[in-house]
């Protein structure tokens, strides 16, 4: 298995949420570095260090300060120390400075000179890597190249594209590859190259964590100033779960949130929140005659969430197995809605959030027990061609390919409502982001904003609560 740059970033966030540190994680991948450094050095062999001012830098400092005592070992930095981007990677700097260990500073491209080494470690660019080497970066890469030495590199050989795997005009020949974690795009099938656990621990791939969180801000330019439409079709026989699942997406940062809903509730919708698009049709429950005019308005909207307060009606079923067979796009399926999914033909993406009662409806697992219960989601959301958030005290998120799972909320949360407000923060996420990811940070959302209302006021939350600790949720403090 591949982890892209993004990824890891997010599973190291996790792994500090669980009192891992980066700083351990670094001590364990400079650790793994020199061991892989001795395997092809003899001792008293001169191991010249190149590293850059990052944290792949930084894990060069830490395998020098390994290899010191057996080897003649001199780091290169490029650049000034003031200049190094992380406190860890300074430390690490600081502690070879104290320790005696040979550095030089590499303050114009052209003044790296490695003398004649017999290995050369590549610390120059890591994940952290923006676009194509630049100076003096550039020529650094050019001089490891010309060295006549053996080349192993941290992480990924420098040039390379940690989330693309696209390798760069410029860019580390390596003979050896020490990957942390787990294989980098663009190392996968080459014989050069060792993965080594540096400590992460499990948890922090499979459980959601802040880190899942980074993906929300790495890019604000992939969907400037727009964050969602999302079209939320509900309501009928309950009025509240259409007004609470389209006010959480605005909470979640969707741009507008429209209710479609019979004529006759939709004035009490309104009534719940002026922010609301309220779109009323003419009855008093969905039925197969508002399809077509719905898929019409579901084709200017991002996401369209189906089921909150809809009923079960044979004719409202129908009705939400008509629209989803003429739908086409990103969809999020909550309720009574959901017991349709499994026999109809649909092009949508969808996003069903069951909890154990519904998911059991749809012909999914009935088991119980945590461990086995990942597993059958994952295999049920495989054999759907679809993603599931299968709510729960432990929330499952599933697409068939990766599993996550939520342990954020608690015991107050199983008051009515939560559901539609969970369904709506996944509709706006899944604005922006893939269903996984979506399902994944929505359930972490929804379940920290319960955490944050029961933490200011005791049990007895209402889920019109958890609405207003939704934005800090997501963007504040609290992550
Ligand atoms: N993720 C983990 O669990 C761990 C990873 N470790 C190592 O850390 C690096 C990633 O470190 P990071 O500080 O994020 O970035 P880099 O060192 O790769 O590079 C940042 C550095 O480079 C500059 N820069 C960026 N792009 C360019 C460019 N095109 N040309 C020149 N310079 C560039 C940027 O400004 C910074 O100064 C990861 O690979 C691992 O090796 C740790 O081991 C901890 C655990
Ligand atoms: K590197």
């Amino acid at each position: 298995m591949t982890i892209t740059a993004a990824r890891m970033a997010a599973v190291d966030r996790n792994a500090a949420a669980l009192d891992v540190s980066t700083k351990q994680l670094m001590e364990s991948s400079g650790n793994a570095l020199a061991r892989e450094v001795r395997a092809v050095a003899d001792s008293g062999d001169e191991v010249a260090v190149v590293a850059g001012r990052g944290n792949n830098g930084g894990d060069a400092f830490v395998a020098a300060r390994f290899l010191a005592g057996d080897y003649d070992v001199t780091v290169h930095l490029l650049g000034r120390p003031e200049t190094i981007t992380t406190e860890i990677a300074r430390e690490n700097w600081d502690a070879l400075r104290a320790a005696e260990i040979a550095t030089e500073r590499v303050l114009d491209s052209n003044a790296l000179d490695l003398g004649s080494p017999d290995v050369v470690i590549d610390g120059v660019l890591g994940t952290g890597v923006t676009g194509a080497p630049r100076e003096p970066e550039r020529s650094a890469i050019v001089a490891t190249n010309d060295a006549a030495a053996t080349v192993v590199s941290v992480d990924v050989p420098s040039g390379v594209d940690a989330d693309t795997g696209e390798v760069a005009d410029v860019a580390v020949e390596a003979d050896r590859v020490v990957t942390f974690h787990a294989l980098k795009p663009g190392l996968e099938g080459r014989e050069d190259v060792t993965v080594a656990d540096i400590g992460i621990p499990e948890a922090a791939e499979r459980f959601v964590g802040p880190g899942d969180l980074l993906s929300l801000s790495r890019d604000p330019q992939a969907h400037k100033g727009d964050f969602g439409r999302v079209m939320v079709i509900g309501g009928g026989p309950y009025t509240g779960a259409p007004a609470l699942c389209a006010q959480a997406a605005l909470r979640a940062g969707a741009d507008l949130a429209y209710v479609a809903c019979p004529d006759p509730v939709a004035d009490e919708v309104q009534g719940y929140a002026e922010d609301l698009i309220v779109e009323p049709y003419v009855g008093t429950r969905l039925q197969p005659d508002h399809v077509e005019g719905l898929l019409a308005d579901a084709e200017a909207r991002d996401v369209v969430v189906i089921g909150p307060g809809l009923g079960g009606a044979d004719d409202t079923l129908d009705a939400v197995r008509a629209f989803l067979e003429g739908y086409e796009g990103k969809a999020v399926v909550d309720a009574d809605a959901l017991q349709v999914v499994p026999a109809v033909e649909t092009d949508a993406e969808l996003v069903c959030t069951p909890h154990q009662g519904e998911l059991a409806k749809m012909g999914g697992p009935r088991r119980d027990d945590w461990a086995e219960r990942e597993t059958l989601v994952a295999e049920f959301a495989r054999d759907l061609g679809q993603t599931l958030l299968v709510k729960g005290a432990y929330d499952v998120v599933a697409d068939g390919d990766a599993t996550r799972v939520n342990r954020t909320g608690n015991p107050g949360m199983t008051v009515g409502g939560t559901g539609d407000v969970l369904a709506g923060i996944t509709g706006a996420l899944y604005s922006t982001q893939g269903a996984l990811d979506a399902a994944a940070i929505a359930a972490y959302t929804n379940g920290t904003a319960g955490d944050a209302v029961v933490e200011e006021m005791g049990y007895g939350l209402l889920a019109s609560d958890l609405l207003a600790e939704i934005p800090t949720a997501l963007w504040g403090e609290r992550r």
